[in-house]
């Protein structure tokens, strides 16, 4: 069996914290004793409250921090103990994306400028793969010479994917990355994030609090309480039969549509006709439209090609206006 792209063994993270100018110094931990492996094309979720982990996790797996205890693994190799020098192209390997992309993209850029920057990086001087990454995120070359100010929050969103894929990634962290958007347009990009799984095999860590959307898009999910991962498994496993009584609390406060909070049992009960015309249209509406990413975009790939292209395309055009 091939090592999982990144593995996270026994980590904590303490911090120390001082209360006052003249407290006593006290440890919190921020993590502890957590494992996980991502495998290769796999898309792991992680959820839980404020403050139980999540970011921390991301950041560790990206080396942005250090762990207190434990290793991380990237493609098998031990990232925790390489210099700053040594790490620099492992740091390639695995990008980040952000919950709000106008903090990361720099206002006074264009478009052009701001997705050469990896290609430079990579030491490619050509701007082929900028077109071509353009076309993937559903936008034409006339967004080269706009600035971000001129996108709506969505397209932002898409932007910073390209830039992150433009370092030619295996792994992407997204941290929250559709949190802020509209339901429409967390549909787009949930859409876009399994597309590029497909076609490229990405791993991608997707940290979320809307165990909604998290478990649309993920394959296992890892529930996080208190610093500690309680919980790893099967998004439809974990959603129908939760295994810790802190997973079944956060199942029993998410918000449900219909009151089903899962897709699944929808579509296996013939509720959602994946390749029918209202199949289409109806993926284009809001609340439904993250449910129907996951459960029909396989299905009508396969079955009807030409339904599913256009499907993507209504998809990708969809404007919030619509909601
Ligand atoms: N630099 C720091 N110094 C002290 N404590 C920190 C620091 N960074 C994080 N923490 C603490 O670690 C814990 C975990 O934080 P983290 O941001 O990882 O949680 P989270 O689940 O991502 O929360 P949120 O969903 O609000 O982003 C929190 O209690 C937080 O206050």
């Amino acid at each position: 069996m091939t090592a999982p792209v990144l593995s996270v063994q026994g980590v904590s993270k303490t911090y120390t914290q001082r209360a006052g100018l003249f407290g006593r110094p006290s440890q919190t931990y921020a993590l502890r004793d957590v494992s996980f492996d991502l495998r290769a094309g796999e898309i792991l979720g992680l959820v839980g409250e404020s403050g139980s982990g999540k970011t921390t996790v991301g950041r560790i797996a990206m080396r942005l921090i250090d762990p207190s205890e434990g290793k991380v693994y990237l493609a098998g190799q031990d990232v925790t103990a390489l210099s700053s020098t040594a790490l620099r192209p492992m740091r390639r390997r695995i990008q980040l994306i952000f919950q709000d992309p106008s903090a990361s993209l720099n206002p006074r850029q264009t478009i052009r400028q701001i997705l050469r920057t990896p290609l430079r990086l990579r030491g490619i001087t050509d701007d082929t793969e900028i077109a071509r990454m353009l076309a993937i995120i559903g936008m034409g070359a006339d967004a080269l010479d706009r600035t971000p100010a001129m996108f709506s929050g969505g397209q932002r969103q898409r932007l910073s994917i390209a830039r992150a894929l433009l370092m030619n990634p295996d792994i992407i962290v997204a941290d929250e990355a559709v949190s802020a958007l509209d339901v429409c347009v967390q549909a787009q990009v949930v859409n876009l994030l399994l597309d590029l799984r497909d076609q490229f095999g990405l791993s991608i860590l997707f940290i979320g609090h809307d165990l909604g959307v998290v478990g649309l898009i993920s394959d296992r999910i890892g529930v996080m309480f208190r610093g500690s991962l309680v919980e790893i498994a099967p998004s439809r496993g974990l959603f129908e039969r939760p295994r810790h009584p802190y997973t079944a609390r956060l199942l029993a406060a998410a918000p449900r549509q219909g009151g089903k909070l899962t897709p699944h049992a929808e579509v296996d009960a013939g509720r959602l006709s994946p390749t029918s015309t209202e199949g289409c249209a109806f993926a284009a509406l809001c609340s439904h439209a993250i449910t129907e990413c996951r459960t029909t975009r396989p299905v009508m790939r396969e079955t009807a090609p030409d339904h599913w292209t256009a499907c993507r395309r209504a998809d990708l055009d969809l404007r919030p206006a619509h909601c």
